[in-house]
């Protein structure tokens, strides 16, 4: 696709500190990566300590003015708040600034408007884009125009973009019907996936983290891994031979973030939830990034939103190989805890071995003799379960193995 080079958008990052808050650089840092990803870029960074977030202009009349000169003396165009901004306070930032204002969410929804590629993905993210831009475009009808081109104005809705308020919701309601079918397609799969018995990982983690990277290491797929906020929007699944030669699928999905919209957690809710209908989660954390902790965090909070609870987690510590010496676990309860580096492929032994051991839990041990007539039951072992010792004898075939729980009543020896 040729794009028009157009002119690079230049911003100011505005931040409130909340008291006790220790991270807003972090926060953003991260901001102005998020800026880069949609194609702008940060030329200075406001922060304004704050016991609360003004209700009416995000900063104070003060940090204002400081704003307007620095967006002239920077030759800004435009600025990003960290939180999602109200409609009130949008309106309110730019008739004073009488610059472009967006917000942490109209840049995420920008950057997943540019790469959703799938329907599904080009769906949710109309949707989303939609039910932000509803509320903003109510009684300020120029607000959305002023926008001009760049940030904001990307995406599958771009030509609706000046849509009255009774069209918007007119496709909300078609596209929440659209996406109806498009989810009832994915339980189809999923249904299918869970009849074959085949258990399923799905690969969760903070955005950049390295899921795709994994995922490719690990079965040879080919899934773009970038040094990009939200590489990946659409869930991969690719099968995998664990080395006692068991099979199970690995599911890649979108990277989680601090302050992820709600119109994208609804919106993409059928898509994250990829992890509620599975076996286990590798949780991929990049152990380099000072962040970790807090990123782990996030996606701890973004798990327990979509109700993903009591599932196994390997916590897989990945980028081992940007970390000097001896290999970093930090210090948190996980029922399992592997270190890697998707890049080197180091660890990854230890990381199938670990996935065994889990999968191995949900199994029942069994130390049978079966009758020849009956070896069609190991047939059914090899296949779903972990055959680790098969002797023939004269009695029949001794047989000690690692059985799914659901199957074992098909395998027990008639007596
Ligand atoms: N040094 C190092 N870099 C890594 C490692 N694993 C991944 N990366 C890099 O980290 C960046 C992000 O990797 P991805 O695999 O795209 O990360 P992701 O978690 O899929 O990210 P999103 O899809 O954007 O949420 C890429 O530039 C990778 O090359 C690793 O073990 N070591
Ligand atoms: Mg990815």
């Amino acid at each position: 696709m040729i794009e028009l080079k157009k002119e690079t958008e230049r911003v100011i990052l505005v931040g409130v500190c909340l008291p006790g808050q220790e991270d807003i650089d972090a926060s953003l840092e991260e901001l102005s990566e998020l800026a880069k990803t949609a194609g702008a870029v940060t030329v200075g960074k406001v922060v304004q300590s704050r016991d609360q977030v003004h209700p009416g202009t995000y900063v104070g009349k003060g940090k204002i003015d400081e704003i307007k000169s620095l967006l002239w003396e920077l030759d800004a165009t435009g600025i990003i708040c960290d939180d999602e901004l109200s409609p009130a306070q949008m309106k309110n930032l730019q008739d004073e600034l009488d610059a472009k204002v967006m917000d942490r969410t109209l840049v995420i929804l920008d950057i997943f408007a540019a790469r959703a590629s799938t329907s599904e993905g080009k769906i949710q993210v109309e949707l989303a884009q939609l039910k932000y831009r509803q509320t903003r475009l109510a009684g300020f009808g120029t607000a959305m125009s002023r926008l001009g081109g760049g940030i904001g104005t990307r995406g599958p809705g771009e030509k609706k973009l000046e849509m009255d308020r009774r069209l918007i919701k007119k496709r909300i309601a078609l596209l929440n019907r659209e996406l109806k079918s498009v989810k009832q397609h994915r339980e189809v799969t999923r249904e299918k996936r869970a009849k074959s018995r085949i258990p399923v990982a799905a690969i969760v983690g903070y955005t950049n983290a390295g899921k795709s990277t994994l995922l490719n290491a690990l079965t040879g797929a080919d899934i773009l891994a970038e040094d990009k906020l939200f590489a990946t929007l659409d869930p991969t699944t690719r099968s995998l031979k664990l080395p006692s030669s068991q099979e199970i699928l690995l599911t890649d999905t979108v990277g989680f973030i601090r302050k992820l919209p709600h119109h994208l957690i609804d919106a993409f809710k059928s898509t994250l939830e990829e992890a509620k209908y599975a076996d286990m989660i590798l949780h991929v954390v990049d152990a380099s990034n000072p962040q970790a902790d807090e990123q782990m965090f996030t996606v701890y909070e973004t798990l327990q939103g979509l109700k993903v609870q009591d599932k196994p987690i390997i916590t897989v510590f990945n980028k081992q190989d940007r970390l000097e010496g001896i290999p970093v676990i930090r210090d948190f309860k996980a029922d399992y805890t592997v270190s890697i580096s998707a890049k080197t492929k180091a660890g990854l032994g230890d990381l199938l071995e670990t996935i065994e051991a889990l999968l191995r839990q949900q199994k029942v041990y069994i130390e049978e003799v079966y009758p020849y007539s009956e070896a069609g039951k190991i047939q059914l072992i090899r296949k779903y379960g972990e055959l680790l010792e098969e002797n023939y004898t004269e009695e029949g075939i001794q047989v000690t193995a690692y059985v799914p729980a659901d199957i074992y009543p098909q395998i027990v020896v008639n007596r």
